[in-house]
């Protein structure tokens, strides 16, 4: 059998390029690209896509949704890195260590929504305790997270990147403050809660990373565990995990700075707190686990390659 064919639907835009950038010097692989004055012509990505044994849409999500209905050939399979099926029947949501057997789960997929940034973080602290019961679904849980502006696209990096860039993007700006941002069908749905937290993003004034908190009263968890123990029980929740790990809980941060996985594929979650109160910290690259480097995870998966083939982490 030859060396699947690869083909990224959006291999300019920002999610496109780190994915191509994973890509580019895999021998394991065939990569297709399509022609600069092509990109956008319907009949050209309708070839590539039906050719490919795999493709990767990194689009707005209107375009992805029109991609998907371009594909004619049974064999092609998805991994869709825009928000358009993440809640979709027919898709298997992207995050390899919430499943018992991600090989079976996503290794088996035909069509794979690849996470939010944000719901990554989430999902990596929450999904975990609520499968373990220790979260009750209908906790009320608000969650913060900090970004790098590269989470909003060329767009967003235009504007910060920019010349004329206006006093305000200096600072820190909170956003999706009517609280109904993208992510949080999936953060609800995929962690089982009883209803989607309060959420509020935040993106500054550096290029990439995220810290994703959640904050945690103990006496309403099950068992009411100390925050050294939400930090054991998450980390053998983990233990197997070449991608996501937890900081040991004897060694918490003064600061805990969101661009400190910038770069990597990894995520790190960082438990703190006391007894009574728990601060839960995910900290990963928006362009890493939160978008390309996970997606190149599902990908491996799905072609039955090494699981960290092409990630740094
Ligand atoms: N940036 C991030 O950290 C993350 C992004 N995502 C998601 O991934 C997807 C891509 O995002 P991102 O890479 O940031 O966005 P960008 O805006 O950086 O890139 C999108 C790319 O898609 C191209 N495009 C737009 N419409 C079409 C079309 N009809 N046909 C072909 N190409 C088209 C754009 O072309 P042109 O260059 O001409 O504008 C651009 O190159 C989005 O759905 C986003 O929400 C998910 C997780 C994290
Ligand atoms: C800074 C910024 O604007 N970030 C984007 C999230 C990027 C992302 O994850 O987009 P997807 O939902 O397509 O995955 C936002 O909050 O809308």
């Amino acid at each position: 059998m030859g060396k699947p064919v690869i083909y990224i639907d959006g291999q300019e835009g920002t999610t496109g390029l780190q994915i191509d950038k994973r890509l580019g010097s895999r021998d394991d692989i065939e990569l297709l690209r399509i022609r600069e004055d092509k990109r956008k012509d319907l009949e050209e990505r309708r070839r590539l896509i039906n050719e490919a044994d795999l493709v990767f849409l990194c689009l707005p999500d209107a375009a992805a949704a029109e991609a998907v209905s371009l594909i004619e050939n049974p064999n092609t399979r998805v991994i869709d890195a825009s928000t358009a099926h993440r809640t979709a029947p027919g898709w298997v949501y992207g995050f390899p260590e919430l499943y018992k057997d991600p090989e079976q789960t996503i290794g088996t997929a035909r069509f794979v929504a690849n996470p939010g940034c944000h719901a990554t973080g989430f999902l990596a602290t929450v999904a975990p305790l609520i499968q373990m019961r220790i979260l009750h679904p209908d906790y009320p849980l608000t969650c913060y997270s900090l970004t790098g502006y590269s989470g909003g696209g060329k767009k967003m990096i235009a504007q910060y990147e920019g010349e004329e860039k206006p006093e305000e993007l200096y600072a820190p700006r909170t956003y999706g403050t009517t609280l109904k941002h993208k992510h949080l069908a999936e953060m609800q749905k995929i962690s089982g809660l009883e209803a989607p937290p309060v959420f509020c993003p935040i993106v500054d004034d550096y290029e990439k990373g995220m810290a994703t908190t959640v904050m945690l009263h103990n006496r309403y968890l099950k068992g009411q565990p100390t925050a050294r123990e939400l930090s054991l029980i998450l980390a053998a929740y983990y233990a197997k995990q070449p991608v996501v790990r937890v900081a040991p809980y004897t060694q918490q941060p003064q600061f805990l700075a969101s661009n400190v996985l910038a770069g990597s594929d990894g995520l790190e979650i960082t438990v703190s707190g006391h007894e009574r109160q728990s601060i839960l910290t995910a900290r990963f690259d928006n362009l890493g686990k939160g978008a390309s480097g996970a997606a190149v995870q599902n990908m491996n998966l799905m072609l039955g390659f090494a699981p960290t083939a092409g990630l740094s982490l």
